[in-house]
């Protein structure tokens, strides 16, 4: 039930994928196990399921100019199967959130109802949703009305031009609008993601802070990853947390959070215009999501279905485990959660970046699901 994607990161734990027990899926070691138990003792209780390959964008980061070769329909999770495997996520496995992710998860017509069925669930879950917000506008109040928790917003420039030079899409209008249905529709507490991109958008990160903060919004700038298409992501030409907040340091100043971090990926700081009085009241927070230079994988809650309805273990593993087949074939609840259950104990340690050998992920983020 495992496939095999590409070449195994190198791991070094009992429950390794990279040996014998990278098979282990029929009879995992860890089956009895209340939760979504890793071999390095790390419970996954944040689930994130990508709705669709598919994106009406193109960032360059993410996804090649031209699109991929996108699932058929036939092979994407069905409402009933996502709702099902969510089920089993919270009453069987302590997962405690789901959040909804792609490709661009608002390109499922029954994203609504998805979400109106995880909601009504006995175990009911944080939901929330990863989004580009084009077309959020005219649905934000149905999301809210389903049950939808939180949303977080990619935006990279408020500026036409670079949105459109980054998303290769001029689309900007679409997406300002959606965030502004999002208060309209009750649902607070939107972050935004920013990927800073060298010479793109990498002076414009004090514009855009000044924009979140004015909105209420909190900003996360993340690193960029190694998962775009075109395999061109080079570690020295990307834009690292030190230098975001060097670059922020221009207009402001931060202070790290006091607040407990709690597996979260975005470090958070206090902002305050540069030379205020640090005892006053901040403007509000900024984080940074620092995945390639302050890794957080020791503190790793995460598991993911494809939009195929496989398990990945980890945004960079190698391997998949195909649940939705066996669902299609009849297997039982049991034995989905086992088969869940074997994949996670086949979690990698972290993603390895800095380890010889990595090898970049053949799919780019949007097939993975961000
Ligand atoms: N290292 C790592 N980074 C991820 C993973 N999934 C997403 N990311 C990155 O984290 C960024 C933020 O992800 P979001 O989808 O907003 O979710 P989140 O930040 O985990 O969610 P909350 O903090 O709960 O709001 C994404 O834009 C990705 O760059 C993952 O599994 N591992
Ligand atoms: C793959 S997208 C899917 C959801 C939705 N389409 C969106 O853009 O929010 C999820 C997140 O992944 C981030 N992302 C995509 N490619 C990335 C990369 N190479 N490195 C870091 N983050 C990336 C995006 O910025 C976005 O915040
Ligand atoms: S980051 Fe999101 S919006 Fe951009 S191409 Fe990838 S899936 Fe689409
Ligand atoms: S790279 Fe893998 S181990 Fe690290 S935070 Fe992401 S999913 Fe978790």
């Amino acid at each position: 039930m495992t496939v095999m994607l590409g070449v195994p990161q190198v791991r070094g734990a009992v429950g390794d994928s990279t040996g014998a027990a990278a098979t282990q899926t029929s009879r995992p070691s860890n089956s009895r196990a209340p939760g979504l138990l890793d071999s390095y003792g790390r419970v996954a209780s944040d689930l994130r399921i990508s709705l669709t390959d598919k994106c009406n964008l193109r960032c360059t980061y993410c996804m090649p100019a031209e699109g991929l070769p996108f699932l058929p329909t036939s092979k994407l999770m069905q409402r009933d199967e996502i709702v099902r495997l969510a089920r089993l996520a919270t009453e069987q496995l302590g997962v405690r959130q789901v959040r909804f992710t792609g490709g661009e998860p608002l390109l499922r017509k029954d994203l609504v109802e998805i979400i109106r069925d995880v909601a009504a669930l006995d175990a009911r879950p944080e939901i929330s949703l990863t989004t580009n917000a084009i077309g959020l506008s005219g649905r934000a109040a149905a999301l809210a009305e389903a049950g939808l928790d939180r949303v977080n917003v990619s935006l990279d420039s408020i500026c036409p031009e670079t949105f459109a030079i980054i998303t290769r899409r001029p689309f900007l209008e679409r997406v300002l609008k959606g965030i502004d249905a999002l208060g309209a529709a009750g649902i607070g507490h939107t972050k935004i993601n920013a990927v800073l991109i060298p010479k793109i958008n990498d002076t414009q990160g004090p514009e855009l802070l000044e924009w979140a903060l004015a909105g209420g919004h909190q900003l996360r700038f993340i690193e960029q990853m190694p998962l775009d298409a075109d395999h061109i992501w080079n570690r020295d030409a990307m834009i690292t947390a030190a230098e975001i907040r060097r670059r922020l340091s221009v207009r402001f100043d931060l202070t790290a959070d006091e607040a407990p971090r709690d597996g979260a990926p975005a470090e958070l700081y206090q902002v305050r215009l540069r030379g205020a009085d640090p005892t006053s009241g901040s403007l509000g927070t900024v984080g940074i999501i620092a995945s390639v230079t302050e890794a957080f994988c020791d503190d790793c809650r995460r598991t993911r279905l494809t939009a195929e309805g496989a398990v990945r273990s980890c945004l960079f593993s190698h391997t998949e485990t195909d649940l939705l087949a066996p669902m299609r074939a009849g297997a039982s609840d049991a034995e989905v959660a086992d088969l869940w259950r074997g994949a996670m104990w086949a979690k990698p340690s972290g993603h390895g970046m800095s380890l010889d050998g990595f090898q970049q992920p053949d799919r780019p983020m949007s097939a993975i699901g961000g």
